[in-house]
């Protein structure tokens, strides 16, 4: 099961931001090329275990976007992206997103009190920009069906299981100075 992107994991290579060993994979950064096959294999898997029954799939830029059109043509739903630059239109909510290298804002639009809404990115990692977005969700008034992350490394998910936020990943993985492994 999800094959094409366990062996595509393996291959990942390393750079450094910072302290921080970032690993570059098609899913996660569109580089060297995203391949429609893993692609598909991801978001057949998503659509087997995730909450369809929404008004919204909602996606964080960037990465988040392949996977929320792919699932979109899959479904039929429509997506929202959650923008890294404002619109200024009436109601747009402003939020602080922390990873473990970088530090910004994001913007939400249009997503409104009772709407109910898939959230998919790429990866996960420290969590701080799931539970910032979850969180203004949740203050909108929006109820998220379900939180779906392709790929999972460090204690993010834990942490947020404790503080009682629901995610689900498809891959765990540990990230060195000499690759990535999966976790079984
Ligand atoms: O769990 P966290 O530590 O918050 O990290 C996860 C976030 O990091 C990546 O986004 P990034 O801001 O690098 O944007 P990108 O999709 O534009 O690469 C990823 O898409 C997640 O949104
Ligand atoms: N591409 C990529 N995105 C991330 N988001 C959080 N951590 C990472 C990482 O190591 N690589």
């Amino acid at each position: 099961m999800l094959e094409k992107l366990h062996d595509s994991l393996l291959k990942a290579p390393i750079v450094h931001r910072g302290e921080y060993h970032y690993f570059i994979h098609p899913i996660s950064d569109g580089v060297p090329f995203l391949e429609p096959e893993l692609l598909d294999e991801i978001t057949e898997h998503i659509m087997e275990i995730a909450d369809t029954d929404v008004d919204r799939i909602v996606a964080i830029e960037a990465m988040g976007i392949p996977l929320a059109t792919a699932l979109s043509l899959k479904t039929g739903i429509p997506f929202s992206i959650i923008r890294k630059r404002p619109y200024e239109l009436d109601g747009e909510v402003i939020l602080s997103q922390k990873t473990g290298y970088s530090k910004g804002e994001l913007f939400i639009n249009a997503i409104k009190k009772g709407d109910r809404v898939l959230i998919v990115d790429d990866v996960i990692s420290t969590g701080g920009t799931l539970m910032a977005l979850i969180s203004a969700l949740k203050e909108i008034g929006a109820e998220v069906s379900d939180t779906i992350v392709v790929i999972e490394r460090g204690e993010g998910v834990a942490g947020m299981r404790e503080l009682g936020f629901d995610v689900r990943t498809l891959v765990r993985i540990n990230v060195d100075e000499n690759g990535v492994s999966i976790e079984e």
